[in-house]
């Protein structure tokens, strides 16, 4: 499959998609922030919006979510319109943003009967209901405590809790997991696996490639809010084609390193980090006596060096010529 191909619009109408995003475009202040944002999840499938900070991905979901109206697109939730007022495409969704929302003062169970109440339960099904929650997320043995109690990641998990209470078709977690500790963020993993193996279809934001790697049944690549490419994970490392993954662990003037790296022919890609040198290599084996060589000659040292194979992070460097944590 070329670039090309999968960069290119779905083809499907989004007939049965629970999600179904054409064309999607969002300017602030005349800068475009989202250009024609293309795509679909199905029931129970976990998709993934991967890219750096400032990518567009907010943007994205409140769109999505019916808060922010796009400039151009249609957006489809079960088939069902999405606009600002569209109530019952709404109620379809569970959507959980990126700060936290939970009343500090109210412990677990009492912060999702309200919620429950809020989404219009009885009293006695929002009991019910805030009890399942409270399995589902982990949270049954703190949630007598107040939630100013919980560690932020458990903070997080009450807030995933309170979009699930109203048993949306589509659960929407905008980048979960940062600023939680590394206990709560497998954790937060291991829920959204579970939702999904319950058929509910996951849009799921990160900057983090290992967990779009972990999580992720299709991942959408987006860059300066554009979609660069989007397929199964098999589908985008295949765009790197033969090239070859390097790691270079050095010190010393890296960018220089770099900058002579760049001039050799077979280097497709290259990412100066602060303690070495990422890049992609059309045949790595025969050319690693040029890349010491360049990297020696421009003045800086190398301490190791690895080949690995292209994962998400190698995609997003060999399309952009970037690397994600840039
Ligand atoms: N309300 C706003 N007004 C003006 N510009 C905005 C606004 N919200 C976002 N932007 C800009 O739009 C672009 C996309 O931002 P967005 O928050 O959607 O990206 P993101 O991928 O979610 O990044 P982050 O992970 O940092 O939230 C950025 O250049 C950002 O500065």
């Amino acid at each position: 499959m070329t670039l090309r191909q999968l960069a290119a619009p779905p083809t499907s109408t989004g007939t049965g998609a629970v999600l179904s995003c054409r064309g999607l475009r969002k300017s602030y202040d005349g800068r475009l922030a989202v250009d024609g944002v293309s795509f679909d999840i199905g029931k129970g499938e976990t998709y993934g919006l991967l890219g750096p900070n400032g990518a567009g991905k907010t943007t994205v979901i409140s769109m999505v979510v019916g808060i922010l109206p796009p400039d151009a697109g249609d957006i489809r939730v079960a088939g069902l319109p999405m606009t600002l007022r569209a109530l019952a495409a709404k109620s379809r969704i569970g959507y959980v943003p990126q700060e936290i929302a939970v009343y500090p003062d109210l412990t677990g169970r009492e912060n999702l009967r309200l919620f429950a109440r809020l989404y219009g339960l009885r009293a006695a099904a929002a009991r019910a209901r805030a009890e399942e929650v409270l399995e589902v997320v982990g949270l049954s043995g703190r949630a007598g405590d107040r939630a100013g109690t919980y560690s932020g990641g458990m903070q997080r998990r009450l807030n995933i809790g309170a979009g699930l209470l109203h048993r949306p078709d589509l659960l929407i977690l905008d980048e979960p997991t940062v600023g939680v500790d590394p206990q709560s963020r497998n954790a937060i993993l291991d829920d959204v696996t579970a939702l999904s193996g319950r058929g509910v279809a996951v849009l799921y934001t990160t900057h983090y490639m290992e967990e779009a790697h972990r999580l992720c049944d299709r991942v959408g690549i987006i860059d300066a809010g554009r979609l660069v490419a989007q397929g199964t994970q098999r589908e985008l490392t295949a765009l790197v084609g033969q090239c070859d993954r390097v790691r270079l662990g050095a010190t010393g003037d890296l960018a220089s390193a770099g900058e002579a790296l760049e001039r050799l022919g077979s280097v497709r890609g290259i990412a100066v980090g602060a303690d070495g040198i990422e890049l992609l290599d059309t045949d790595a084996r025969t050319a690693l006596p040029a890349i010491l060589a360049a990297v020696s000659g421009a003045g800086a040292t190398v301490r190791s060096v690895t080949l690995e194979e292209p994962d998400l992070e190698a995609v997003f460097l060999h399309l952009t010529g970037r690397s994600l944590r840039d």
